[in-house]
């Protein structure tokens, strides 16, 4: 067995519609998800017994134990592994920096021993799913329904993560309503990026109320987003607190990037949807 990489790619959330609730207490959603080229990195090595070492600009704060989503995964698989995670997304920040993070395990691990990754995706986590082969898609169910969707145009946006943590279950009990209508099927075609954002710009994230809610940095990430020179369309991602920017083209979320930069703030100028 040789050791194995595998990116862990940013999700986000360009529209997520809360549908209703299960008897379990998990929100059914219809969400159009697409990856951005900001990215976590697994590498796993056969090993005697489990190791995970969290490294990178982004691992203060990540478990470093069991609890960590990628030694779940490897649980998951029956596989003992020593694991180096390199952060590079905000933890709890709307953008699946966990489950993507255990997708990436999953798929390094499969490699690497030639295994099939577990049938239970979602037992791991609502987004895990989706995040297995990271590429536009639109999710259903509480996350276990994917069905890619190949010809979403690319878009260039900035993220904006204002430094807060916001917990996820937190967030949804907060919803004021739990059956909001779902995105329009089948889907309208949509011939480019503009298309796009006029069309997601009457779509929502209605987990954006109660997430502002608990945690008002939220607003400044998102006002600073709208009044960025060309944004056509400032919205959060997931339960938060990571919010995009849709912009024209990759200069215009460059200069955006760099003139939003502030102490605190996570901000990156990314291509979603491109992989
Ligand atoms: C909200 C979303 C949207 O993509 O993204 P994030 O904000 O986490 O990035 C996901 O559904 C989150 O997925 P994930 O973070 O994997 O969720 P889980 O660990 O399974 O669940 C965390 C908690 O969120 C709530 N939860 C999650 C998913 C769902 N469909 N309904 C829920 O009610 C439950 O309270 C659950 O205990
Ligand atoms: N690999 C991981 N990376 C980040 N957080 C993790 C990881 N594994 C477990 N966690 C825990 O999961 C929580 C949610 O993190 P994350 O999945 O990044 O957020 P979100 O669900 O908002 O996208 C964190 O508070 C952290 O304690």
């Amino acid at each position: 067995m040789t050791p194995a990489e595998a990116r862990a790619p940013a999700k986000v959330n360009l529209a997520l519609h809360v549908t209703g609730r299960r008897a379990d207490g998990y929100h059914t959603l219809d969400s159009l998800v697409v990856f951005a080229d900001a990215a976590d990195v697994v590498l796993v090595r056969p090993a005697e017994t489990p190791s995970l070492r969290v490294t990178g600009p982004r691992a203060e704060g990540v478990p470093t134990d069991a609890s960590n989503l990628v030694m779940r995964a490897a649980a998951a698989m029956g596989v003992a592994a020593a694991i180096e995670l390199e952060k590079h997304l905000p933890a709890a920040g709307g953008i699946g920096g966990g489950s993507s993070d255990a997708a990436a395990t999953l798929r390094a691990l499969a490699a690497m021993t030639g295994r099939a990754p577990p049938a239970d995706l979602a037992a791991l986590g609502a987004d895990v799913p989706v995040c297995m082969a990271p590429g536009p898609a639109r999710m259903r169910g509480i996350g276990e329904v994917v069905e890619p969707l190949a010809t979403l145009p690319a878009l260039d946006a900035v993220l904006v993560n204002p430094g807060v943590a916001v917990p996820t279950p937190q967030v949804f009990a907060r919803l004021a309503r739990r059956e909001n209508p779902p995105l329009p099927d089948p889907l309208p075609a949509l011939a480019d990026a503009l298309a796009l954002t006029d069309w997601l710009a009457a779509q929502r994230n209605d987990l954006e109320p109660p997430a502002r809610a608990l945690a008002p940095g939220i607003d400044a990430a998102l006002g600073a987003l709208a009044g960025a020179p060309g944004c056509r369309l400032a919205r959060m991602s997931g339960s938060g607190a990571t919010c995009f920017g849709l912009f024209p083209d990759a200069a215009a979320a460059a200069r955006a990037a760099q003139a939003l930069a502030r102490p605190g703030w996570w901000v990156r100028a990314v291509r979603l949807g491109a992989q």
